[in-house]
């Protein structure tokens, strides 16, 4: 897997957020298992809470045109060192990805962090525990 190219696309995938409050553009570059690189932006509203995050736009954009195996994400955005995705999208990324995919963090200095799915959220809610429960 090329990181390098992930972690460019993401900070490309940038220049197409639309955040007129915070003025705080983040990108997110998804790699599927057959190799394609679906992009992310986060896009905002005037009704805040409303705003969706780079990473769940990029997971959104891939399910909608049924792709839901995933290899790694990497996310980008100018903070001091690398980006922390919120727990909003930490949660639907440990939907839809393997415990230990790898998440590549990033900023605008270079500064690159590797982590997995489950470092990001572990103990995550899943679709497990509604089994349980179905079955009792
Ligand atoms: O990992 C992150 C962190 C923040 N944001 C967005 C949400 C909002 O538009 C802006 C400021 O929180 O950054 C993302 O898209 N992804
Ligand atoms: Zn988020």
């Amino acid at each position: 897997m090329d990181k390098e190219k992930l972690l460019e696309a993401s900070i490309a995938a940038r220049n197409k957020a639309y955040v007129p409050y915070s003025k705080f553009p983040v990108g997110a570059a998804l790699l599927t298992v057959d190799g394609e690189i679906i992009l992310g932006c986060n896009i905002e509203n005037a009704s805040f809470g409303l705003t969706n995050c780079a990473e769940r736009t990029a997971i959104f954009k891939a399910v909608s045109e049924g792709k839901k195996n995933f290899a790694a994400i990497a996310v980008s955005g100018d903070t001091e060192g690398p980006i922390s995705p919120c727990g909003a999208c930490r949660q639907v990324l440990a939907e839809f990805c393997d415990a230990n995919m790898p998440v590549f963090l990033t900023n605008l200095k270079g500064n690159v962090t590797e982590t997995t799915v489950s470092e990001l959220l572990p103990g995550a809610f899943t679709t497990e525990d509604l089994d349980y429960a179905a079955k009792q």
